[in-house]
């Protein structure tokens, strides 16, 4: 497990650093390491010399920023201090008294500030946990309002630690410095307009403090290239052969969506399956045969609408016959009898797109239930509120986690930071992905290329939430590099599927 990984609330950072301080480290020696981190950090980014403002709050974040303004002082840099509060704890009064003797202008009013070039957010960290007061508030309007850069201590001020709700108003940083761990409230999508660029200082907490918080190994966690690049089937065994790689069996598509099979047939085509079987009605058959010609594509009778009817397998085979089945992207409405069917089936499953508003007209949980074989289900927030109507998502974390103990599947609600959870309310998260992926299809390519790795994963002892986060972190690294070359603007689903294999071998 690498610190990467790690993710806490406020309540157990508070718990970790307690556990330090009781061994010995003092307070102030603490502060005063990471602090020095901090002005590390930005004088590798800001030119010498430059006029630094540095805002500072009453407990340690300001604390934090005291000792930045100090050291960048010292550094050669112009700097000066905002601090509007009456009381400051104790350590952080006697930062400001030194700033102050050193020679470092403060200042309590907003009116009588100079500019500046650069701002660093001590306001607040993990400590604020109610609305912020009226002057605080219409500070941190009025700084957001200027142009500079600006850098956030922990988080920016504002921000809830463990929801990322906005209390009241909080800083929109440019970049945010996050502090030992990453907190979970930058990994929360309502933060996200406010964090910037986000990194971690690493100030050497203990492997062994952190496990006696969170346990070993934690529950919660962001996915990262370490852990993606574990799950992935590579290297292949050299005596592997196409029927020891997996069989997915793909069931998605209609007349009306058509482009939608193919594009979850690409997304699974990248994963490296050695099987590739796709059910379709029969009049897009050849269409598939033409994108996907070393696939299976198995046709089926189809309703009046273009939607598959029936499930009809070639000669002898069954849908045990497959190591994996999706099932939904482009099926419309129309194809009830066969996500029942699947439903009914003992194979690993993903339900995605319409299969999922089908699984909700059937009544979530008790069709789940029933279930033997593991399940998992891949929602976007509406398909998500349809499946799961009395679980609230702003807390998106609890949400996969409730909704994954209610119904025994792994559940990955799609998003800028999709979460994945198990029964046992173990969590992953995607912590880094483009929004040039809000597109029609890419959820269809997601889909696919699931499939394809959990086919390959299934004799494997490697749990299938993990297989189901690498994923993710699979089709956002497509998405951004995508992004990279050919901007936001140019990440289309089918684009997506070409950058699959380059996000790998990058
Ligand atoms: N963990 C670590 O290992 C390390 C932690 N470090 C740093 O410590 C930070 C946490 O410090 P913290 O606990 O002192 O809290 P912080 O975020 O500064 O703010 C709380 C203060 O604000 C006040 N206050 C709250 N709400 C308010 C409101 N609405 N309006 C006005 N005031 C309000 C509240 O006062 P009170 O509630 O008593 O009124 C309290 O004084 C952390 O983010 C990191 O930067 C590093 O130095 C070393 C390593
Ligand atoms: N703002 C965003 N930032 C990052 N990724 C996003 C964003 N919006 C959507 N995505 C991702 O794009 C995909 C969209 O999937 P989905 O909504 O199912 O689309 P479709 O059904 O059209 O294929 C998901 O993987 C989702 O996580
Ligand atoms: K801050």
């Amino acid at each position: 497990m690498t610190k990467e990984q790690v993710i806490v609330t406020a309540a157990q950072m508070r718990d970790i650093e307690g556990r330090i301080f009781a061994a010995g480290m003092p307070v102030a020696a603490l502060m005063e390491k990471v602090a020095r981190l901090i002005s590390d950090r930005l004088q590798a980014i800001i030119p010498q010399g430059q006029r630094v403002g540095i805002l500072v709050g009453p407990g340690h974040n300001g604390g934090d920023a005291l000792v930045v303004a100090r050291e960048l002082h010292f550094r050669g840099y112009q700097v000066w201090i905002y601090q509007p509060f009456s009381k400051l704890k104790e350590l952080t009064s006697q930062h400001f008294q030194y700033a102050q003797s050193i020679g470092i202008t403060c200042y309590q009013e907003l009116e009588e500030l100079p500019n500046c070039n650069f701002l660093v957010d001590g306001l607040f960290g993990f400590g604020l946990e109610r609305e912020i007061t009226d002057t605080i508030a219409s500070a941190i309007n009025h700084f957001n309002e200027w142009n500079q850069q600006i850098f956030s201590i922990d988080l920016p001020s504002g921000l809830h630690t463990d929801t990322g709700e906005v209390l009241r108003t909080a800083i929109r940083a440019n970049y945010t410095f996050c502090l030992g761990l990453w907190k979970q409230g930058l990994l929360q999508e309502q933060a996200l307009e406010y964090i910037g660029k986000a990194e971690l200082i690493d100030f050497d907490i203990p492997l062994a403090d952190i496990h006696a918080v969170l346990g070993n190994p934690p529950k919660i966690n962001r996915i990262t290239k370490t852990t993606a690049l574990a799950t992935l089937p590579l290297p292949r065994s050299p005596v592997t052969h196409k029927y020891k790689s997996g069989h997915l069996l793909l069931i998605c598509g209609s007349r009306r969506y058509a482009g939608g099979a193919i594009l979850t047939g690409l997304g699974a085509r990248a994963s490296g399956v050695g099987m590739l079987s796709i059910a379709v009605p029969e009049s897009i058959k050849p269409l598939l045969v033409s994108h996907l010609p070393e696939a299976l594509i198995i046709d089926c009778p189809e309703t009046e609408t273009g939607a598959i009817s029936h499930l009809q397998l070639p000669g002898k085979t069954h849908l045990s016959s497959f190591t994996v089945i999706a099932c939904g992207p482009g099926l419309t409405q129309d194809a009830m009898p066969i996500v029942q069917q699947v439903i009914e089936s003992e194979v690993p499953l993903i339900i995605d797109a319409d299969a999922l508003n089908i699984l909700a007209q059937l009544g979530t949980i008790s069709t789940l239930q029933k279930r033997q074989a593991a399940t998992v289900l891949t929602p976007h927030t509406g398909e998500f509120e349809r499946l799961f109507p009395d679980i609230d998502y702003t807390n998106r974390i609890r949400a996969v986690q409730t909704a994954s103990a209610q119904t025994g599947a792994i559940v990955l609600l799609k998003g800028a930071r999709t979460a994945i959870s198990n029964p046992e309310g173990v969590v992953w998260i995607n912590p880094e992905s483009t929004p040039a992926l809000a597109r029609g299809g890419s959820g269809d390519v997601l889909t696919g290329l699931m499939g394809g790795l959990l086919a390959q994963a299934a004799n494997k002892q490697t749990p299938i939430e993990d297989v189901v986060a690498t994923a993710a972190w699979w089709h956002s690294q497509a998405g951004i590099l995508a992004a990279e070359e050919r901007t936001e603007l140019g990440v289309d689903a089918f684009t997506l599927t070409q950058y699959l294999m380059k996000a790998i071998k990058n």
